[in-house]
This record gives structure tokens, sequence and C-alpha cells, in this order.
């Protein structure tokens, strides 16, 4: 089982509260400056990766000190557990296993003393053979002709991480055009199929309970539109097929179990990509780069179970998290991709993150006494410089951010990516150098400002700095280096989850929500005034029926 254990009650909680005092005053150019190995000290290659930690305000007392807290907190107990298919995930009495999705190793992988390997592979050759059948065209439509356009429909992990991975490796996509339908609001399912044909148009129901009310409506929907367009109930078994644990719902819904591709409930939503969720995918990019990505992802969980942690990405993201998000208050943590194809990157972290680690009640049943899992943002650079870096580089809050870059881009145009580049570099720089009084002032006397223009525009643009980022630098955005790079932020949650001893597997927060919407849907069916809630939703409700 996981172990359970308090880290504001460790040694190294402890040493780390008091060494807060040393750290926290230096400055980090002033780091740079004690020590010109700095960045050798505090970056580590994993294949074509490499995360520069050195911009951190840390030392090598820090980063020792973070390391012990993870020992303390049984790190390395908890990462057998979760390989070893133990059930983690306590709340629901489940084994959390994604990482048996992309066990390329072929090594048996037990859940209640069953190897999984077998199914997990019979799925991964079903996805295979279908997905070369509609990409090659020998799986044709109602009409005969062959699918063009596929509907992934599906929300939360049924939908970010695919969306993320097919706009993150869209040079690489096949013929078919991917297109995917999560939100409840009607125009998100009318837009999308505007342009579509029924009779070249496959759907994937994507839902792991195949309940999500959302997800339902829109499959019902479709289906309502597939038939308005031509196609008939026969029809259906070529143009729909169920991404799902649930096989009876498949069934109730009309879809034929040969068209749907299984997965099971040691499958968290939030880390599906990697199973039959990511059907979308395979036909985005096709089979061989799905390969890749799963062997991508593969290597990831061998070095996070294989490495010690001085040398371990993910433990390393993980306790840098912690430092701020624990010592230095900072409540959120951007995530800069410098890559466009990347734009969904921070997005798919929103669920990963904040649905994992938003927790306020430890693995006890004790709501904590310290913080908990961060806010997750971020947009693409550079755009993000035209939004909100006024607010990282001279805001009043810490906003740890991660960098990431690819050295090789997809499109060689003009100068382009040296441009991207010069900034990727620059921004980091920046936060962590700052600009001085002395700097800014002289700026001014060089461009011949008066002295009391110098005096009152001064403080307006002297930057402080010491403002902390982690770089990642990849040699190219592949199938394979963005597996490695997904796998390594699902470990950082996992370690951060285990050293704030919280259950990182369930979501029972987006629960009551559901529940409410559920109680309020038959009131608006009707015109009737009401009084059955707070006067505030009571008035929402009553002035939406005089508008609607
Ligand atoms: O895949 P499904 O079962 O339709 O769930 C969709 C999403 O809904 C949740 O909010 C759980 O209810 C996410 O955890 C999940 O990824």
């Amino acid at each position: 089982m996981l172990p359970n254990v308090d880290f504001t009650n460790t040694d190294a909680y402890n040493y780390l509260s008091n060494h807060y005092i040393n750290i926290a005053p230096k400055h980090l150019r002033d780091l740079f400056a004690y020590d010109p190995h700095r960045f050798e000290k505090f970056s580590i290659l994993f294949e074509d990766i490499l995360l520069d930690y050195s911009k951190n305000r840390i030392d090598e007392q820090t980063i020792a000190l973070l390391i012990q807290l993870a020992r303390e907190c049984q790190l390395d107990q908890a990462i057998a557990a979760m390989f070893n298919g133990e059930p983690i995930n306590q709340t629901e009495g489940r084994a959390v296993l994604h990482t048996a999705l992309r066990n390329v190793s072929g090594t048996p992988v037990l859940v209640d003393g069953k190897d999984v390997m077998p199914e997990v592979n019979a799925v991964l050759e079903h996805m295979k053979t279908f997905s070369e059948a509609v990409i090659s065209g020998a799986w044709k439509g109602y009409n005969g002709k062959e699918i063009t356009d596929v509907v992934n429909i599906g929300i939360g992990g049924s939908d970010l991480g695919p969306v993320m991975v097919t706009e993150a490796l869209k040079p690489y996509k096949t013929r078919l055009n991917v297109h995917f339908v999560s939100n409840v609001d009607g125009t998100h399912l009318v837009e999308t199929l505007r342009e579509l044909k029924a009779d070249t148009t496959l759907f994937l129901i994507a839902s792991k309970t195949f309940t999500t009310q959302e997800t339902m409506a829109n499959a019902h929907s479709a289906r309502d539109w597939f038939l308005e367009q031509g196609g008939r109930e026969a029809d259906i078994a070529k143009h729909f097929v169920a991404l799902s644990t649930n096989t009876k719902a498949v069934e109730a819904f009309g879809i034929d179990t040969q068209n749907m591709f299984a997965f099971w409930d040691w499958v968290g939503g939030r880390y599906s990509l990697w199973s039959a969720i990511g059907l979308s995918i395979v036909l985005s990019i096709g089979f061989d780069h799905f390969s890749e990505l799963l062997a991508g992802a593969h290597a990831a969980d061998k070095h996070f179970k294989d490495t010690p942690f001085e040398e371990n990405i993910p433990v390393i993201m993980a306790v840098l998290g912690i430092w701020y998000n624990n010592f230095f208050d900072a409540e959120s943590h951007a995530i800069l991709p410098y890559d466009q194809y990347l734009h969904r990157f921070a997005a798919y972290f929103q669920q990963g993150d904040m649905e994992s680690n938003g927790k306020y009640v430890d693995r006890n049943g004790h709501p904590v006494e310290y913080q908990t899992g961060p806010i997750i943002w971020g947009e693409p650079g550079t755009n993000g410089q035209h939004a909100f870096y006024q607010l990282i580089h001279q805001g009043t809050k810490m906003i740890p951010c991660d960098f990431i870059a690819p050295a090789q881009t997809h499109n060689p145009i003009g100068e382009h990516h040296t441009l991207l580049l010069s900034n990727f570099f620059a921004q980091t720089e920046a936060l962590m150098n700052g600009k001085s009084e002395d700097e800014v002032e002289m700026e001014f006397i060089k461009a011949g400002q008066d002295t009391e223009q110098i005096a009152f525009l001064t403080p307006f643009k002297v930057f402080e700095g010491n403002r902390p980022s982690n770089s990642f630098l990849l040699k190219k955005i592949t199938p394979r280096s963005l597996g490695t790079l997904i796998a390594f932020y699902e470990h950082k949650i996992f370690t951060q989850g285990i050293i704030w001893n919280i259950f990182s597997f369930d979501q029972w927060g987006v629960e009551l929500g559901k529940q409410l919407a559920g109680k309020i849907l038959p009131e608006l069916k009707n015109d009737q005034e009401i009084q059955t809630h707070d006067s505030s939703t009571n008035g929402l409700i009553n002035q939406y029926k005089v508008w609607r």
C-alpha cells in the first residue's frame, strides 16, 4: 500500500524550513556568479531531452534536502506499489496502471494476480488493424465511400489528451481529418458537423464510464444527425465505434461490441490517452507513430522507476514544485511551450495535475494543514509574452515556470525558429537576472534622459529578477520525445501527491456539480417560477426563464 507520512513532520522538512532562511535572500544572479558550473550541476540529459533546472532558487543543500524529503515520504515504496499494480487508488479500490498501457517491454503486469498485458496487447492489435483499414480506405461508409473525417466525442480525459497529442504531432498527420467535440454546448457539435458528410464520417464515442452527460448528449445528437443525413440504423456499425470500459452501456447505445475498444478501471480518465481512448490519435498519426509515443512514455517510466532521485527528472520536477508551493507560497505553475503545435499542452495538464492533486483531505481522511496541488496554466510562447509576462516579470506573485522548446522545428521558414528560440532563451535569463536600478539608470543616461525623468521612471523599469524557471530543450517534438515528456509530467504529479500524502487518482470533487445539475435540469423544462434554491440560484434561473 501507499506510505502514509506527514511530510511536515520529517527531518528534511524541518531542515528545509530553516535552510529556506539561508537560500531565500540569495539572488539567482549571485548564485550564478558564485558558481560558473551551476548549469552542469543542475541539468539532466535524457535521450534527446535536456532539463535545465539551474535557474531555480536552490543550492546543492536545497536539492539534497528536497530529495531527502522524498525519501522520508517513502517515495520509492510508493513507486513500487504503483508499478506492481497495488490498489493505490484506495477510495475506488483500483490499481493505477497507465504505465501498463505502454509497457512495450512485454514483461507481465499483474492486477489481482492476473497478467493484464495480453488484454492490453489485444486492444492495441485491434486499434492497429482498425486504423489501418480506415486509413487505407478499406473500411467503407454506408455509400461505399472511404472515411475522410473522424469525430471524437468525449470530454475531460476522453478529449484533452487526444486533442493535445494530435495537435502536437500534426506533422505526422495521416489523410484523415480528426475533429473533437467535448462541450455539451450544442455549438460545439453543430460547428464541427457543419462541413461534414454522414457517409464519410466516423464517430468515436470516447467515454470510460459511457455515462458522462455531455458525451452521451453529443453522441445521441450525432446519431440523430447521422440518420437525418441519410444514414440508417443498419449503418450505425460502419460509422460509430465506442472507446469505453462499460460494455453494457455501449450495447445499450446501439454500438456493436465488435466496434468497441475496451480499457479498464485501472486506467484513470486523465491518464488514458495511451489506452483505447487514444484511437483518435492512432487515426490521426498512424499506429507506428502511436507506438513510438508509447515507447517514449515507457522509456520515461523506466527512468522514473530505476533512476536515483538525484538524477530522476520527474522527482526533480516534483520536489522543485513542492519547494515553491510549500515554502515560497507560490500557488500556481505556468507551462510555457515555445512551440505552436504544443498549444494545448498546458490545458492537458490542467486536468492531469489539478484533478489529481486538487485535494484538501489527506490519506487519513483529515483536512491538510498545508498547500497541495498548484493552479496549472499557460499559453505557447511567444504569445504569452504579449499577454501575461508583465505579471510574471513584475507582479507581486512568484510564478514558477516551465519553458519548453524544440531545437529543431518542423517548419523551417525564414528565421522564425531562431526568433522563437531567442525569446525562449531570453525570457528565463530575464526572469533570473532581472534588471537592477543601476542598469536602468545607465540606460536612461545613455539615452540622454533628464535626471527628473530618470528619478520618476526608474522604479517602474527595474526588474527584481530572481524568478524561478525550468527549461526543457528537446532536440525535436517527435512521437517518442512527446511520449517521454508527458510521462515525466505524469510522474511528477504522482510524486507530489505522495509527498502531500493525498490520493491523486480519484476525483470526487467533480461529482457535486453534476448532482446539482441533475436536480436543476428538470426545473428548467417548465415555466414555473423556481423557489427551491438560494435566492441567487432562484434569481438566475427565473431570469433565464424570462429571457429564453
Ligand atoms: O471518460 P468519461 O467516463 O466520459 O469521463 C470524462 C471525464 O469526466 C471526469 O470529470 C470524471 O467524471 C474526468 O475525470 C473524466 O476524464
